[in-house]
């Protein structure tokens, strides 16, 4: 029993035991179930966060990746643009342009020539770049690969280098042993220098010498570039000399500075930076200046463009290069030349097109222009105006202008209807002046008026007088005379007084700032002139402008003009090319600019046209307020009668004081012009003050024009041959009388005239009267003339005349159209010129 009870109780207790152990093994098992759990959970999270992660590094990635990747290509977009850009400004026009499009350019005067494009590289996903190697100015090019291939390389090479550069610019050498020139046989037109076999040696020889020569010399290079272009052949290359690869050194190491260059295929090269190799590979290329990018090379020029080409350069060679335009004499800034110690300015260019000034200013204050009719004078005056006025403002520069040549030349200067603009340094331009050379006369003596004025503050020079009186107004004057000779030849008062005023500016006008361009088919007749002026101009077939012996006027071609300052002698002449100053739109393109940029207060200029009637002034018409009665009355009012023929468009005034003979005689048979001088009289009167008139008309064929003159004056009587008479009431105000062919009134109111005219004046009563001839007016007067103080003579001949003239014989006239002479003897030495103003134009 108790084996039993103790066995029961150690089943028990190991029951118990087990137990125990079952619970703690549970226990364990379940704390690492939960352990397990809870690490298969953390574990899932891991996973999970790291597949996030993973999902979103990827997504980063992807995003920086695009971004970069947008960036490289905006960055490669614009690199690429700036390139094209580089490539465009380095290769302009035919240095770059594609065949497609490729045309012959020329390039702008100081341009230096650019770099020749050869194929296209291709940068990541741009469209193509130009791919462009230097040649002329910077290069020898060596080029290396399959023969064919570079020889079309150097077809396309030598089509850009020629074609961007002016014809003549660049001298062709070839040395083609293999084909004897004929791998570049299409650029024959323009006769390269060609090389044989046996000449490679000489060659060298001959381009060292001229390199040394070259760069020898001072100052920038002149010459044309030497291109040569060697197609070596083994031969060439086996057989080279230690000489000649000497030479061949030395013109590639000091050729590019003496401006010869190389293209070489054939044969190796020193390895220096002034050689750029390109190395060819069927179509694709790679060279230095490029690095690694390969180039797709262009294919080679249609040989119709480069025959094209050729003919037309080698045409224009044989012709020489094309003269200077207007505008390539332009200065860089308008206006901003001191005029200080001269108005040097270009009028065209050498042959070799480099700029030819005329030296005008202090030293060469004067200049002669010589050439026959149609030489082109009139055209080198607009040029050198174009030149002078571009360069020199208003301030600088003032102009007077006259030309006594056919037509109106000088008019596109001065507001036209056209045109309102003007050249802001005008300040006279004389046109159709033949007959009116008294104009002339007044422009010379204005100037020698401004000379005195000038040389009264003793300066010796224009810097000196504008230093010695700074707040004075003084520009250097040019006046400009076209035809010159018109105005001094013939044995008149006028040509008399002219050639002195001529000279007397050549000899003191320089001193002072002020000087001539005469121009003339001819300067006979004008040696003492000449004297002074050692500065000359000759157009072609110029005769005695230069020196007997000076031959270069009968050679020179058309269009071009021979410039001298030693007074013709024959070293001293610079022969020069001149623009064509004809074209109106490219004229008036440039003086709109210059006039948009006058200064404040510039005045449009004087126009004087010879063949223009002047209308009276609207200021000579009693139009508009009137004085009233009570005005004072001048003590002498002045009778406008026409527009005297001088500097500023003035009136002709006659006194009419209360003195004897202040009457006027408007004489000769020109009923409108006649009409006209009475017309503005009475109107310029009437505009003046109170006054009366009585109008008096004897002949019918004037009684329209004195009816209009009655309808404008504000108070007048009308008598004609029915009423006539000279009996007229006393009036309070001056009372003039307006007499129309008063010579028709007969003998019955003779004595009344007489005494009309004798006593009248004083009591403030003139006449003013027209009688047809002068004996008319003697028969009238009874013999003497002394009641007629002032007389207005059309188409009556000088000697005529003589009776009403202090010198015996009468003053010279010779009677022209629309101009009468006018004697006042209270105030004239000689009489004047005058135009009788246009009053009634039923056109207003
Ligand atoms: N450099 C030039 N280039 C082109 N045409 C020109 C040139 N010079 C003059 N001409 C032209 O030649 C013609 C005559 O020129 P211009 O009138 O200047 O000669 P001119 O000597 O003044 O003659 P004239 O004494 O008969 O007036 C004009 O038709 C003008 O346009």
């Amino acid at each position: 029993m108790r084996v039993g009870s103790h066995r029961n109780a150690l089943v028990a207790a190991v029951r118990q035991e087990l137990a125990e152990a079952r619970g703690t093994a549970r226990a364990v098992l379940a704390a690492a179930e939960s352990a397990r759990g809870e690490a298969q959970q953390r574990n899932r999270m891991v996973r999970e966060a790291y597949a996030t992660c993973l999902t979103q590094l990827a997504a980063a990635r992807e995003a920086a990746r695009d971004d970069i990747q947008r960036r490289y290509r905006s960055e490669a977009v614009r690199l690429a643009g700036h390139l094209r850009g580089l490539a465009t400004v380095s290769a302009t026009g035919a240095a770059g342009a594609p065949w497609r499009v490729w045309a012959p350019s020329e390039p702008e005067p100081g341009d230096r020539p650019g770099m020749l494009r050869i194929g296209t590289i291709a940068f990541e996903e741009t469209a193509a770049l130009p791919a462009l190697v230097p040649l002329l100015g910077s290069a020898h090019l060596h080029l290396s690969g399959p023969a064919p291939v570079l020889d079309q390389m150097i077809t396309g090479l030598l089509l850009r280098a020629l074609g961007s550069t002016r014809p003549g610019d660049v001298q062709l050498t070839v040395y083609d042993p293999e084909q004897l020139g004929g791998t570049l046989a299409p650029f024959a037109p323009l006769g390269p220098a060609l090389v044989g076999p046996g000449a490679f040696g000489s060659l060298l020889d001959e381009l060292v010498e001229h390199i040394c020569r070259i760069n020898g010399m001072p100052g920038p290079r002149t010459e044309p570039w030497r291109l040569v272009v060697l197609l070596a052949d083994h031969a060439t290359a086996a057989e080279m000399t230690a000489v000649q690869r000497a030479q061949l050194d030395r013109v590639i190491r000091t050729g590019v500075a003496g401006g010869v260059h190389l293209i070489v295929r054939g044969l190796d090269v020193e390895d220096i930076n002034s050689v750029e190799r390109v190395v060819v590979h069927e179509q694709t290329a790679f060279c230095d200046s490029l690095g690694p990018l390969p180039i797709t090379l262009d294919p080679p020029p249609p040989a119709d463009r480069v025959a094209a080409f050729c003919k037309a350069a080698a045409d224009r060679l044989h012709a020489g290069p094309a003269p200077a335009r207007l505008s390539d004499l332009e200065p860089p800034k308008f206006w901003a030349a001191s005029a200080a110690h001269g108005l040097p300015a270009p009028i065209g260019d050498c042959t070799d097109g480099t700029m030819v000034e005329v030296p005008l200013g202090d030293e060469f204050p004067h200049v002669l222009i010589g050439g026959p009719s149609g030489s082109g004078k009139t055209n080198l005056i607009h040029v050198w105006l174009g030149s002078l006025t571009t360069r020199y403002g208003p301030e600088e520069l003032a102009l007077y202008l006259l030309g006594f040549s056919e037509g109106v030349s000088f008019a596109r200067y001065a507001p036209g209807s056209r045109d309102p603009s003007w050249l802001p340094q005008v300040r006279l331009a004389g046109v159709n002046v033949n007959a009116d050379r008294e104009f002339g006369l007044a422009m010379l003596r204005h100037l020698a008026e401004e000379v005195r004025a000038r040389s009264l503050h003793g300066a010796g020079s224009l810097a000196e007088l504008r230093a010695a009186a700074p707040d004075g107004h003084w520009p250097r004057i040019v006046a400009v005379i076209d035809e010159f000779q018109t105005l001094i030849t013939g044995r008149d008062a006028v040509a008399e007084e002219a050639a002195g005023l001529l000279a007397d500016l050549a000899r003191r006008g320089g001193p002072q700032g002020v000087h001539l361009i005469l121009a003339s088919p001819d300067t006979i007749g004008v040696q003492t002139l000449a004297g002074h002026v050692p500065l000359r101009i000759a157009l072609p077939k110029a005769r005695r402008v230069l020196t007997d012996d000076n031959l270069a006027p009968a050679v020179i071609p058309r269009y071009h003009a021979v410039v001298n300052t030693e007074a013709g002698a024959p070293g001293a002449n610079r022969i020069v090319r001149l623009p064509d100053a004809g074209d109106r739109t490219v004229w008036r393109t440039l003086q709109r600019r210059l006039w948009r940029s006058r200064p404040v207060g510039c005045e449009e200029p004087r126009l004087f046209d010879g063949n223009a009637v002047p209308r009276l002034p609207a200021a000579y018409r009693p139009a508009g307020r009137l004085p009233g009665a009570g005005a004072p009355v001048g003590s002498s009012p002045g009778a406008v009668l026409g527009e005297r023929i001088d500097v500023a468009a003035q009136p002709a005034r006659l006194r009419l004081g209360r003195m004897p003979g202040r009457n006027l005689a408007v004489l000769g048979a020109r009923t409108d012009e006649a009409g006209d001088v009475l017309a503005a009289a009475a109107l310029s009167l009437a505009a003046q003050g109170p006054a009366h008139f009585s109008v008096i008309c004897l002949a019918p064929e004037a009684e329209r024009a004195a009816a209009r003159l009655v309808a404008e004056l504000p108070a007048a009587d009308w008598y004609d041959a029915a009423d006539v008479t000279f009996d007229l009431p006393a009036t309070d105000v001056p009372h003039y009388v307006i007499g129309y062919a008063l010579d028709a009134a007969g003998p019955a109111h003779r004595e009344s005239l007489r005494a009309l005219l004798d006593t009248g004046p004083e009591r403030r009563t003139h006449v003013l009267g027209w009688w047809r001839t002068v004996p008319r007016l003697r028969d009238d007067l009874g013999g003497g003339f002394e009641a007629i103080g002032a007389w207005v003579a059309l188409d009556v001949a000088g000697a005529d005349l003589a009776p009403l003239y202090p010198q015996p014989g009468g003053p010279v006239w010779y009677p022209r159209n629309r101009r009468a002479l006018f004697f006042d003897r209270s105030v004239h030495r000689t009489p004047e010129v005058i135009i009788p103003y246009e009053v009634n134009s039923d056109h207003t």
